[in-house]
């Protein structure tokens, strides 16, 4: 078994709400690694990475991915600084990625900078994002099998650009 598609993007640009939606839309199931990891460690992120630190979680966080990989038929997003470790990136090799991608005005305004997200909770959240996004986008494009801007669309037109990717996908596979 292994996941339909697996949907990947920095924080804000839509993995958990674009997720549950594409998944309702092809009619399957939909896991989101950000919740494996608060179910297996019975805290939240926040908790984790101020308890344990950010290797820790990125350990975790690696080791729930490879199982979502192994067992999981639907829809995975999986967290934004997942492709960060060599090991999932060589893992998602041979899946169907999508890479949300957003930009610099519309991701600040959609994570709020809340503290709900730990790496963007220190002295200038706003510079950690921009440099976030920055340094990652390659990686995300690295992975990537279909890249969505999402600035600008609604989920539900998101949904509708990733099934087509999809189609196409499978059409030129078979
Ligand atoms: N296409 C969109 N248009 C408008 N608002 C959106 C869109 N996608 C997501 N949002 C809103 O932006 C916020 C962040 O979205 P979401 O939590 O899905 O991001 P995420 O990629 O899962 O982030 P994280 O990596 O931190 O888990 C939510 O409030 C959500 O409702
Ligand atoms: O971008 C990141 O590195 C993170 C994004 C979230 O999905 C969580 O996985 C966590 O807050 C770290
Ligand atoms: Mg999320």
């Amino acid at each position: 078994m292994k996941p339909c598609l697996v949907v990947v993007g920095p924080p804000g640009s839509g993995k958990s709400t674009v997720g549950p939606l594409l998944a309702e839309q092809l009619g399957a199931a939909f896991r989101d690694s950000d919740d494996d990891i608060v179910a297996r460690a019975g805290r939240s992120i926040s908790d984790i990475f101020a308890t344990e630190g950010e290797p820790f979680f990125r350990e975790l966080e690696e080791q729930v991915i490879a199982e979502a990989l192994a067992e999981h038929d639907g829809v995975l997003s999986v967290g934004g600084g997942a492709v960060l470790a060599p090991g999932t990136r060589e893992r998602l090799r041979g899946h169907f990625v999508v890479f949300l991608n957003v930009g610099f005005a519309t991701g600040v305004h959609r994570v709020g900078l809340s503290t709900a997200r730990p790496l963007l909770a220190g002295v200038n959240p706003r510079a950690t994002y921009r440099t976030l996004l920055e340094q990652r986008l390659p990686v995300y494009r690295e992975v990537a099998s279909l890249e969505v801007p999402t600035d600008d669309r609604t989920p539900a037109e998101i949904v509708a650009l990733i099934t087509a990717g999809l189609n196409e996908n499978l059409e030129k596979t078979q």
